[in-house]
C-alpha cells in the first residue's frame, strides 16, 4: 500500500484577480502562501513519511510544494518538476477576466470551457515567451520548455487533452514510485489534479465536470498494489 497526497497550490496573484491564468507563470498571493503554509501543517499532523515529490514547472505550484514540505518538516525529500503536470493551457483565455468572459460570452459557454471534459478554449496564436497583462509582464513559452517538441506545446487544451499529456508522466514516472510502495506528494494545479483524479477514482466523462479542487487543500489517497483507491481523504483546518 502507498500514500498518495495531491495539492493543489494556494491562491495565486492572478486567482485573486479572478484571470484565467494557465500556463502563465503567476507566484502565489499572500494568502496562497499562507494556505501552503497550513497544507503543511495539517500534513504534519497527518503523519505521512514523504518518499518523492513531484510538481510542475510554474512558479506557484513549486513555491507551493516547498511552503508545504517546509512546513512538514521534509523538504530535503527528492522532487522531480515536469510540464507535463502543469496546469491546463487556457489559450487565448489566459489573462481574461473570467466575470468579464462570462458577460462577454455567456455563462453557460465560460462553464463549459472551464469545466467541460472536452470543449476547447479559443486558441493562442503562438507559443509568446511572455505575456503583458495589466502592466505587468508574465513568463509563458520560455526556455524551460526547450526541451519539449514545438508539436507537444499546446496553443490551448481542455481536460481531455490535458489527461492525455499527464497520463505518461503518470504512467512511466510517478506510478512506478506508487507501485514500488513510495509515499508521494504531487504539487499542482486545479485541473492538472482533475485530469488526474479522474484517472485515479474513475470518474466519467460527465461527472468530472462537477468536481473541484480547493486552493491548498491535500488530498489523502491509499492506494493498493493495484494503484485502485482504497481510501480518499481531504484535510481541512
Ligand atoms: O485560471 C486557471 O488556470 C484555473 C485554475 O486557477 O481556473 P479554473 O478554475 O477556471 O479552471
Amino acid at each position: 500500500m502507498s500514500k498518495l497526497v495531491m495539492v493543489r497550490h494556494g491562491q495565486s496573484e492572478w486567482n485573486a484577480k479572478n484571470l484565467f491564468n494557465g500556463w502563465v507563470d503567476t507566484k502565489l498571493s499572500p494568502v496562497g502562501v499562507e494556505q501552503a503554509q497550513e497544507a503543511g501543517q495539517l500534513l504534519a499532523e497527518s503523519g505521512i513519511q514523504f518518499d518523492q515529490a513531484y510538481t510542475s514547472v510554474l512558479t506557484r505550484a513549486i513555491q507551493t510544494l516547498h511552503l508545504v514540505l517546509e512546513e512538514d518538516g521534509q523538504l530535503w525529500i527528492p522532487e522531480a518538476k515536469s510540464w507535463r503536470l502543469n496546469e491546463r493551457n487556457y489559450g487565448a483565455l489566459q489573462g481574461l477576466n473570467k466575470a468579464d468572459a462570462a458577460e462577454k460570452w455567456g455563462d453557460d459557454q465560460v462553464h463549459q470551457w472551464r469545466r467541460s471534459y472536452d470543449v476547447l478554449p479559443p486558441l493562442l496564436e503562438g507559443h509568446d515567451e511572455t505575456v503583458t497583462v495589466e502592466g505587468e509582464t508574465y513568463a509563458s513559452f520560455d526556455r524551460r520548455y526547450a526541451d519539449v517538441p514545438e508539436g507537444e506545446l499546446p496553443l490551448g487544451e481542455n481536460l481531455k487533452v490535458t489527461l492525455e499529456r499527464v497520463l505518461p508522466y503518470w504512467n512511466e514516472t510517478i506510478s512506478k514510485d506508487l507501485a514500488a510502495g513510495k509515499n508521494v506528494i504531487i504539487a499542482a494545479h486545479g485541473n492538472s489534479l482533475r485530469a488526474l483524479a479522474k484517472h485515479i477514482e474513475k470518474i466519467s466523462d460527465e461527472d468530472i465536470m462537477g468536481l473541484e479542487i480547493a486552493n491548498g487543500q491535500p488530498i489523502v489517497y491509499d492506494l493498493d498494489e493495484n494503484l485502485d483507491v482504497i481510501s480518499k481523504d481531504i484535510l481541512t483546518k
